[in-house]
């Protein structure tokens, strides 16, 4: 179903370390405006999710050609004519300024929450390939987004799934409103 306040062109990467709750924010910002979602995951070359598997990080070199793949899903107007919301852990502002160049109009969800939170969320889950152990490597790498960074939108992860996408839901309207005011003034 079609979000009664449907904004332009959305595209929207949920962002932050494993196991803060992209996917599932990311699906449920999917179903409030009626837009298919990716999971950047899905994205990953298996040697590289292997690599993980096996416990050990991704290097920036492991990481860019898959950005621009995650870069290349955020442009395709073909297949997500009315925008898409991507799930990709985007932990470095590097990695997030390569996807804002192959999208200028994108916005971030960073979701963040402290880490013993996140360690027994990956603990409890099962079936993905991802171990707590690497959520340190995560943590590490992470360069949280500061106010020097533009459209980026903060998620607190202690609040419930429905919770936060209601927010997000609400805020990507409220931005999206403002944009357009700006443009006809
Ligand atoms: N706000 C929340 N409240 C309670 N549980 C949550 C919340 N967000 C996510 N979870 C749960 O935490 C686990 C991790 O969430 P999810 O798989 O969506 O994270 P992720 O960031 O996509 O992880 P990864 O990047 O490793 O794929 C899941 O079991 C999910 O159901
Ligand atoms: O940049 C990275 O190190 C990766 O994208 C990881 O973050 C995982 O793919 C993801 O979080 C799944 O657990």
């Amino acid at each position: 179903m079609q979000h009664p306040e449907q904004p332009q062109r959305l595209s929207v990467v949920v962002m932050g370390v494993s196991g803060t709750g992209k996917s599932s924010v990311a699906a449920g910002l999917a179903q409030l405006f009626g837009l298919p979602w990716i999971d950047a995951d899905d994205l990953h070359v298996p040697e590289a999710v292997a690599r993980m598997r096996a416990g050990l990080p991704l290097s920036d070199e492991d990481r860019w050609p898959w950005l621009d793949r995650v870069g290349a899903s955020l442009a395709d107007r073909t297949a997500a004519p009315r925008g898409v919301v991507v799930a990709c852990s985007a932990l470095r502002r590097a990695y997030r300024d390569r996807l804002r160049a192959a999208s200028p109009e994108l916005q971030f969800v960073f979701l963040d929450g402290s880490p013993a939170l996140v360690r027994q969320r990956m603990e409890q889950r099962t079936g993905h390939y991802m171990p707590p152990a690497l959520l340190d490597s995560q943590l590490k790498t992470l360069e949280r987004p500061d106010a020097s960074e533009p459209g980026v939108l903060h998620a607190d992860i202690a609040v419930p799934v429905q919770q936060i996408v209601a927010d997000i839901g609400a805020r990507l309207v409220q931005r999206s409103k403002d944009a357009s005011m700006k443009v006809s003034a």
